[in-house]
């Protein structure tokens, strides 16, 4: 019987040291806050943005709220990114992605402080990671190793196939993977028979946004997998949320899986939570220390 992974669980492990975290914060003085600015009406982001907003206020981290509609400039969100960053009470910066066509992201992901990123895009961050330095990681990668560690402990030496090679997904998971001493592979839509190379992985990461595009044939008897997909389709009448793992024919022959919903996505909130109070200690880490 394969086991499943319970990103709910988990989530609630993490948020509850982070609670912790918080209430030591606020016994100094700093109360830590995230702001998170969405562009547009995008129904999904909407849903993405609320269920953060309710998470940071059940831990105690402040949370401020910036829309601005879809037709809003480059120069608009900005104004918004650069009074955040200038702004002491604000620790952390999330700007909900995709935005408008009409906006350059990379411009506007350049744009946030490095060290209110706590979404971890930034180019600094990105760079930091490669390196190996302890910078903001971004959340969903993040998250999926808190599980693999939980899952499997020490992870040297493991075969990782990570399908997908976003900036958000893909590739910092393989960073995360090759700092924890896997041998990493990453598949993508140029690959060559992907479901040859999958089927070497003891651990297969499936950020894809193809629902249940990985089968049994993809997986080697004993893997675990990690499912990050989020694709909401229409099946037998009514709209369901699947992801990039097709979980019931994979779960015959893994050690242990992720569901979707109840996987990695609440573990990208619990991640989010976490870098919101890292990044309020380096902001005050100075401050606390002269207060004393
Ligand atoms: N649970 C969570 O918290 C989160 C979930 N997601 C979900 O994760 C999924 C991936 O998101 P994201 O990384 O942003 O998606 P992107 O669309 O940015 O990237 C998808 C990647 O999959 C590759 N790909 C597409 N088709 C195939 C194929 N047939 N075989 C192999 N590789 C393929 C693409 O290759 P190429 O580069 O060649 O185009 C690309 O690298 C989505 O379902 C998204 O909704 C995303 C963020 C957070
Ligand atoms: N700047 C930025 N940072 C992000 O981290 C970011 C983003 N933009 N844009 C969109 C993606 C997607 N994402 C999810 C977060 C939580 C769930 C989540 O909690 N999912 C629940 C289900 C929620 C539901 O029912 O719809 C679950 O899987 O159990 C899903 C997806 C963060 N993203």
């Amino acid at each position: 019987m394969s086991q499943l992974i319970d990103g709910k669980a988990a989530a609630a492990r993490v948020l509850a040291e982070v609670k912790a975290e918080v209430e030591r914060l606020h016994a100094q003085d700093v109360e830590p806050a995230l702001a998170v600015v969405l562009v547009g009406d995008d129904p999904a982001s909407h849903v993405y943005v609320r269920n953060k907003v309710l998470r940071a206020g059940e831990v105690g981290i402040r949370s401020l709220e910036y829309r601005l509609p879809a037709e809003a400039s480059a120069d608009e969100v900005l104004e918004v990114v650069a009074a955040l960053n200038a702004d002491p009470a604000v620790h952390g910066i999330l700007v909900q992605l995709p935005l408008p066509k009409h906006i350059d992201e990379v411009r506007v992901l350049e744009a946030i402080d490095p060290g209110k990123d706590v979404d971890g895009f930034h180019s600094e961050n990105v760079g930091g990671l490669s390196q190996g330095r302890n910078v903001l990681t971004p959340c969903t990668p993040a998250g999926c190793m808190r599980l693999l560690h939980d899952t499997l402990g020490d992870l040297s030496g493991k075969h990782a196939v990570v399908v997908g090679r976003s900036n958000i997904v893909g590739k910092p998971m393989a960073a995360l993977l090759l700092a924890a001493n896997c041998s990493i592979s990453v598949v993508h839509s140029r690959s060559v028979e992907p479901e040859k190379l999958c089927r070497l992985a003891d651990i297969v990461i499936a950020a894809v946004g193809r629902p249940r595009l990985i089968d049994a044939g993809w997986i080697k008897p004993g893997a675990v997998v990690i499912d990050v997909g989020i694709n909401r389709i229409e099946e037998d009448g009514r709209s369901r949320l699947v992801g990039d793992v097709d979980f019931a024919a994979v779960q015959q022959v893994t050690a242990a899986i992720t569901p979707v919903p109840g996987g990695v996505g609440p573990m990208t909130i619990a991640m989010l939570m976490h870098n919101t109070v890292l990044a309020a200690r380096q902001q005050t880490g100075q401050a606390i220390q002269e207060a004393r």
